[in-house]
């Protein structure tokens, strides 16, 4: 597998705080890798740095080859890294499948003003849209709710919709931030088998999450972090027998590496 995403030497410093240390890794096309850590340990950080929402005091990330860390993250989203959207960025007064359609807009052949006046090549892309909107959709599972106003959408189904909306940009690595975050078993179940549909449509996935028996179930390779620093890089049957990712979780008493 080729390497899509590669992150080299990153460090970021917040004043006189580095919440990432010089951490290097590589996002191999088609994986699911997810990124873990104890509370603190520079994951979000990581997280923001690898999709250009932060500019890293040193180090880059480059996709393909090519460097996308200083890039704003609508440049970096057009070239198909893409991070899912954030429950407070849904148009809550608009239904599942017009948030779906307006997220398609990242990639619109038309211009603002095409739109503005109704151009034919505008009219096209919104056909286009409304099919690809369903198609995903369906895909997800979520036909049955698409014309459901966004606002009265439990937990699960919201951060279903925000996945449906990455997919709607087309985009070639998808960055999930705690996807099972406040779910059930349940819930976590149905979203493992969202995560794993999305790789199936050959999308690669880098996420961060606490979930350790979801992240264990669904990972191809994981990177765990500890103050900053990157202490592991494995599959999960190497990550979970790691002796220096079990001390990093030793004592931590709310969270577990699921052994
Ligand atoms: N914008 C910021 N300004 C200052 N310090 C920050 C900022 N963002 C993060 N930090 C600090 O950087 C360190 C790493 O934070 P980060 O949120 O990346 O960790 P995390 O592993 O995602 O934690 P959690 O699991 O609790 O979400 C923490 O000490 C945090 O307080």
């Amino acid at each position: 597998m080729d390497d899509l995403l590669q992150i080299s030497r990153l460090t970021k410093q917040f004043g006189g705080l580095v919440a990432v240390s010089d951490v290097s890794f590589s996002v191999r096309e088609g994986e699911i890798l997810s990124i873990i850590g104890p509370n603190g340990a520079g994951k979000s950080t990581l997280f923001k740095l690898a999709s250009s929402f932060l500019r890293p005091t040193a180090g880059e990330v480059r996709f393909r080859g090519e460097r996308i860390s200083g890039l704003a993250p609508h440049v970096v989203a057009r070239r198909g890294v893409v991070r899912t959207f954030q429950e407070t960025t849904i148009f809550k007064g608009m239904t599942v499948r017009e948030n779906v359609i307006i997220a398609h807009q990242l990639r619109a052949n038309a211009s603002l003003l095409g739109y503005y006046f109704a151009s034919s090549v505008a009219r096209r892309d919104e056909a286009e849209f409304g099919r690809s909107a369903d198609e995903i959709l369906a895909f997800l599972g979520l036909d049955g709710i698409r014309n459901d106003p966004a606002v009265t959408l439990p937990h699960g189904h919201l951060r279903a919709l925000g996945i449906a909306i990455g997919l709607a940009t087309n985009p070639t690595v998808l960055l999930l931030d705690e996807p099972f975050a406040g779910m059930n078993h349940d819930e976590t179940m149905r979203a493992v088998e969202i995560v794993l549909g999305v790789r199936r449509r050959g999308v690669t996935v880098l996420l961060v999450e606490h979930d350790m028996p979801a992240v264990m179930q669904i990972s191809d390779r994981i990177v765990v972090l500890n103050f900053g620093e990157k202490i592991a890089e494995g599959t999960p049957a190497e990550i979970q027998q790691n002796q220096k990712v079990i001390e990093a979780y030793l004592g931590v008493e709310d969270e577990s590496i699921g052994i």
